[in-house]
């Protein structure tokens, strides 16, 4: 959350001619429900399923960059389907960079806590070496603006991208 996946991510699609599909605004067009919403009413296990369901259908197809909500990786499914059909980014950003991007952000279901610095905190140890198991490209855009992130990104995919033979 906050590391800058779905912005980064839309401007680099645009950059590589590349269709853009943010996961979490997918589900939203899908449910005509926003996420908080879908929390609320189906709570984090519900969403998790949409979430499954969506990246299984997504990942199917091809010439797209993909952002996916942060807590994807939790599902196994998931992680082979990426990490099969697909080039992984791991945008990393540190807890004081998500803290401060998101001050003002109340969209995110699982910073609805008193403490956020202790949230983030515990998801980044939790899920900090899931990225890193599945990363291609590890990619640290803290300090870095949207669109320098981007075109450094487009320079990095673009040398070390290689297409999965499946694809
Ligand atoms: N590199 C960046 N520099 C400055 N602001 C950023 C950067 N990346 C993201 N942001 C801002 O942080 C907020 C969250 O970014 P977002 O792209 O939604 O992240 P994610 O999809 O990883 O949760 C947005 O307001 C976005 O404009
Ligand atoms: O980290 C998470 O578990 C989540 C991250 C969100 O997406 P972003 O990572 O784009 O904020 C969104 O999928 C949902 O609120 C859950
Ligand atoms: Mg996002």
């Amino acid at each position: 959350m906050g590391a800058g996946k779905t912005s980064i991510g839309r401007k680099l699609a645009e950059r590589l001619g590349l269709v853009f599909v943010d996961c979490d605004h997918a589900l939203e067009a899908r449910t005509g429900a926003t996420v908080p919403v879908i929390f609320e009413l189906e709570g984090e296990p519900g969403f998790r399923a949409r979430e499954a369901a969506l990246i299984a259908e997504v990942m199917q197809g091809k010439d797209q960059v993909v952002a996916t909500g942060g807590g994807a990786v939790l599902d196994p499914g998931n992680r082979r389907r990426l990490c099969e059909r697909g080039f992984v980014v791991y945008l990393q950003a540190s807890v004081q960079q998500q803290l401060e991007r998101l001050a003002r952000d109340r969209s995110r279901p699982l910073l609805a806590v008193p403490d956020r610095r202790e949230r983030l905190e515990a998801l980044a140890a939790q899920r900090g070496p899931i990225y890193a198991g599945m990363a291609d490209l590890p990619f640290n855009a803290d300090g870095l603006a949207v669109a320098t992130a981007a075109e450094r990104l487009f320079t990095e995919v673009g040398s070390q991208w290689r297409r999965p033979e499946a694809a």
